[in-house]
């Protein structure tokens, strides 16, 4: 963990920061061709940071010009695997060098709290980026059985230009989730912020360049969906879209390729994600932090949260006691306070779309009150089929749902169109693995809350995902294509290949 600053010290360095303003585009920083701008605001204040190019389907195509331009020339894509280590283990540390910059950076562009960006988000960037980097030159390509006349290779090559659609939640991480494996590939990148997260993002692309990334391989386009995510999705030139966001807009994405060149789309999206607690669980103490930092971590803005508690009723009541005292250690404020664990929500809509919930009726266990873009962590009784119950709310708050055995704990747990976590707390082995392997969901842990890490592949089933993964050596999937090349070694031009 790195030395926290004081609140007074973090606003020191914010009121000091350097804000990027344009579009970075083959190497330079630029103005969108219209001339256009959008605002960006600190959520937990209100203020204006910055103005930010507005780009639009111009800016797009120029852009992907110029990252087909760098793919085509080699000059990143056919670079010896362990020459693009160098400069992405380069480029990682140079990161590491102005990882307070970026931390506080993010935390004034989403109202995440100082203390995830100082200790989870931009480690986790900088981690994510070096695995990538230290994979690429260790990846073999195959040879297929063949007669002894021929040789039949099994390699895998770059995707191509490929756009990488952001969500809000986790600017720097996603940036680094999709960025590291794409590089690492050989791939030239487009990056599609969310409009309300786009700084970090633009500065990364800034110290890419400073690490000798060549110009044209990483770009990135602020400006809102539909006039850069939609071009984009829409190109003709790209290759293939990773997208992180609402199962909506992912939707979308499957359209545009289908009505364009259909490039390959992986999409990573929303989640009503369970957690059930049996009545075998032990240390009720233990699964109730897990339970608390499930729900509220990063203000309940994350696509793999526990929102939904699905508890046996002979430990229900102990347990919310036991969930009312670990809340009480997450204190909400101000985001550049390293004291604070919950911050402001990424948006005046967004937040008025979490307060929707708790204007709907549910009765509420603990917590309730929002004001000023900050939702206290909040635990509400729900029954099955509200809209609290079944829906990504996306803010803290935690569904609680009764039951009374295993089996219907599953089949709640399934009820759902969603399918991208889900923990399982109890003491019985059996019941743990057939509950995990009985879950429709890409990851479920048992006896805790969590993603996995950067070694295992994360993405969802249902309508949580499509195509590849993030992480791990599957994310290399989305951003390679395999090839199959034929060698004749016969002198006999009568035996043919088959
Ligand atoms: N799975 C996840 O990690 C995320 C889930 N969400 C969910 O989505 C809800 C809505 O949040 P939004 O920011 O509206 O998510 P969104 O899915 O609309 O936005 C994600 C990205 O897609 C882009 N986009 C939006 N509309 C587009 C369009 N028509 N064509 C192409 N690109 C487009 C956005 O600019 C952004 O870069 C949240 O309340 C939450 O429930 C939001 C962000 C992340
Ligand atoms: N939790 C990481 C992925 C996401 O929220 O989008």
């Amino acid at each position: 963990m790195s030395d926290l600053l004081t609140t007074e010290e973090y606003k020191a360095v914010a009121a000091g920061l350097s804000l990027p303003m344009q579009a970075f585009i083959d190497g330079s920083f630029q103005p969108a061709k219209s001339g256009k701008t959008f605002d960006s605001i600190n959520p937990a204040t209100g203020e204006l940071l910055t103005k930010i190019a507005a780009c639009g389907v111009e800016d797009v195509d120029f852009a992907v010009q110029k990252a087909r331009d760098a793919f085509e020339d080699g000059r990143w894509s056919r670079l010896h695997p362990s020459e693009r280590k160098d400069a992405l283990i380069r480029f990682a540390k140079l990161l590491k060098r102005n990882a307070r910059e970026l931390a506080v950076m993010e935390s004034i562009d989403s109202g995440k709290t100082i203390f995830d960006c100082e200790t989870v988000d931009v480690p986790e960037t900088i981690h994510c980026l070096k695995w990538h980097a230290e994979l690429i030159d260790k990846i073999y390509d195959q040879v297929a059985p063949a007669s002894d006349n021929h040789i039949a290779m099994i390699v895998r090559e770059p995707v191509g230009v490929v756009g990488l659609i952001l969500p809000w939640n986790f600017p720097l991480l996603m940036l680094a989730w999709k960025i590291g494996p794409a590089l690492a590939a050989g791939c030239s990148i487009i990056v599609k912020p969310a409009e309300e997260t786009s700084l970090t993002a633009l500065r990364v692309a800034e110290l890419a360049m400073d690490a000798g990334i060549p110009a044209g391989v990483f770009n990135v386009l602020p400006g809102s969906g539909p006039d850069v995510g939609e071009p984009l999705g829409r190109h003709m030139d790209i290759d293939a879209v990773s997208f992180t966001g609402s199962t909506e807009t992912g939707r979308r994405f499957l359209r545009y390729a289908a009505e364009s060149n259909l490039k390959e789309v992986t999409l990573e999206m929303g989640g009503k994600n369970p957690a059930i607690v049996l009545d075998d669980a032990e240390n009720l103490d233990r699964v109730a932090a897990h339970i608390v930092n499930g729900a509220f971590w990063n203000m309940g803005e994350n696509c793999s949260a526990s929102s939904r508690l699905i508890v046996h009723k002979s430990v229900k009541d102990s347990l919310l006691e036991r969930i009312k005292a670990h809340a009480r250690e997450w204190p909400m404020g101000d985001p550049l306070n390293p004291e604070n664990r919950v911050g402001a929500l990424v948006s005046k809509d967004h937040f008025d779309k979490v307060c929707s919930y708790l204007d709907k009726g549910p009765k509420v266990m603990m917590g309730g009150s929002a004001k000023d873009g900050f939702v206290e962590p909040t635990v509400l009784d729900v029954a099955r089929d509200t809209p609290q119950a079944r829906e990504e709310i996306f803010g803290p708050i935690l569904s609680v749902l009764t039951v009374d055995n295993y089996d219907e704990a599953i089949a709640l747990a399934n009820d759902t169109e969603y399918g991208l976590a889900a923990s399982i707390f109890t003491a019985n082995v059996k019941r743990a693995i057939r509950g995990a392997r009985a879950i429709r969901a890409g990851t479920v842990t048992v006896n805790s809350f969590g993603e996995g890490d950067i070694s295992t592949p994360f993405g969802g089933f249902k309508s949580s995902g499509f195509g590849g993964r993030d992480n791990g050596i599957h994310a290399h999937e989305q951003y390679t294509q395999l090839k199959t090349i034929w060698v004749d070694l016969s002198d006999d031009a009568d035996e043919a290949v088959n």
